[in-house]
């Protein structure tokens, strides 16, 4: 396809076949800088992930990177309020792979999120984001080598879904006197009609259960013990509490799980490994306080987008912060992704050279793996390892290690960056 902006650089398109991809050895990959401090971490992410792929592959292997444009970026290139042009949605659509830095959403007002948008209307349904911990990561918690979880969160619905009106407006006028004609004791309920602004939340049998599908087979792939619904089911009974009976059937359904001692939990058996896997449920809140009294019992968890959101950088602060949190937005049936950080555009640090790559670093070493370059991936993580260790870290780890009395060098986001290069192999 030709495009108005975007340069399709020298290399191959990564194809689909069947659902699998096809690789070839210099994939064309798409990637958006972001907003705020992505720059930051996108100049110092980028030869990283050149750097483990060099050293993997010898030169046999090269990531030919294709910039494509969202965001405030998308406004300099395209013209004033264009913030997600379509041939960005077109190119990672035709080219498959895509990496992202972080994009701003004002709130209460303006835009809504285009990061959502990415999701929505590619339909990665599957928002992952590990959280494990790396030796000598400065942490709050006693024990943060305990946790090691891998979040699920439904990323496509919910009231993510961006159905919402302003109080006063015509629509929710609309849609208030649809409430009362049609469902009087539901709009009884609306404590201050005049004054309330409304949001929809719709949560579907089909998008719950693709989601919980792709964590059980996770588990199964990784030979891991659990999966967790977190929900609040027991308040929105037929939203939340719904994803928690629909994820217990799709366990049923396709996975053969059956019930533990009567239920609700269930059990199946890994086709890969004959050990068991068992389907559990904790209701949100509680969640929240679970993963910090007993991490240890927690491993895949399949939630909600809203649920997911919150209990992704709360799991992330456990580990040393969102500075070192990766994430991937996948459709499983596709293969198609864009990998991000978890973490947002960090606005008051921008261009100061001073974040922490990490977590876009960590992205693009999920990013490898779902290409099938683990020798390029083990490299980062690796490299990872030794430079934490050697206490070489930017600002973040910097001042909870000085806060611990411990040993540290503050490194800015490109020498963090330039470490890991030295640091591998
Ligand atoms: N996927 C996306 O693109 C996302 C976009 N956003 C958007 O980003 C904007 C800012 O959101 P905000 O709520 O401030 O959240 P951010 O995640 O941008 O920042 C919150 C705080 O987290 C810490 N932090 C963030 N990134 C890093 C990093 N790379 N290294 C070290 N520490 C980091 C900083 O903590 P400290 O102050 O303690 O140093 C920072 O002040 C909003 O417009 C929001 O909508 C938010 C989340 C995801
Ligand atoms: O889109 C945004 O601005 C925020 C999204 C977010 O917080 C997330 O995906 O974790
Ligand atoms: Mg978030």
């Amino acid at each position: 396809m030709a495009y108005q902006k975007i340069r399709v650089p020298e290399g191959d398109k990564i194809t689909l076949e069947n659902g699998k991809l096809n690789v070839p050895d210099q994939p064309i990959i798409a990637f958006i800088e972001g907003d705020g401090t992505g720059p930051d971490i996108w100049r110092a992410a980028q030869p990283v992930l050149d750097a483990a792929v060099e050293r993997a592959y010898g030169g046999r292997r090269r990531i030919a990177w294709m910039e494509v444009y969202a965001g405030e970026k998308a406004n300099r290139v395209y013209g004033e309020e264009v913030w997600l042009p379509e041939e960005t949605l077109e190119a990672i659509d035709e080219y498959v792979i895509a990496i992202k830095g972080p994009l701003t959403t004002p709130v209460g007002t303006g835009i809504r999120s285009i990061n959502v948008a990415l999701r929505q209307k590619l339909d990665l349904y599957a928002c992952v984001r590990p959280v494990r911990h790396f030796t000598g990561v400065p942490s709050p918690v006693r024990h943060p080598e305990l946790v090691n979880m891998v979040v699920f969160r439904e990323n496509t619905e919910d009231i993510y879904a961006g159905i919402e009106w302003k109080k006063g407006s015509e629509e929710v006028k609309k849609f208030l006197s649809l409430l009362r004609e049609h469902f009087p004791e539901a709009y009884q309920k609306i404590r201050f009609p005049e004054t309330s602004g409304i949001g929809i939340k719709p949560v579907s049998e089909e998008g719950t259960k693709r989601l919980v599908e792709a964590a059980i087979q996770y588990a199964i792939d990784n030979d891991l013990p659990s999966v967790t619904l977190v929900h609040k089911g027991n308040i929105m009974k037929f939203t939340e509490g719904a994803f928690r009976d629909w994820g217990y059937e799709v366990a049923r359904e396709r996975f053969g799980a059956e019930p533990l001692d009567g239920g609700p939990w269930h059990v199946l058996k890994n086709p890969k490994t004959g050990k068991e896997i068992v389907v559990k449920d904790v209701i949100a809140d509680a969640m929240l306080q679970q993963v910090l009294t007993r991490p240890a019992e927690y491993s895949v968890i399949a939630t909600l987008n809203l649920n997911g959101d919150y209990l992704s950088d709360a799991l992330a602060a456990q580990v040393g912060g969102i500075g070192i949190a990766p994430g991937a937005n996948i459709n499983y049936k596709t293969g198609r992704a864009i990998f991000e950080a978890t973490h947002g555009t960090a606005p008051k640090y921008a261009g100061q050279d001073k974040v922490n790559p990490s977590s876009v670093i960590l992205s693009g070493e999920m990013m490898l793996r779902h290409l099938g370059w683990h020798e390029a991936a083990d490299l980062i993580i690796q490299a990872m390892n030794r430079t934490i260790q050697q206490g070489r870290v930017t600002y973040d780890f910097h001042r909870l290690l000085v806060a611990e009395g411990k040993p540290a060098t503050l490194l800015k986001t490109s020498e963090f960056g330039q470490a890991l290069i030295e640091n591998m192999g």
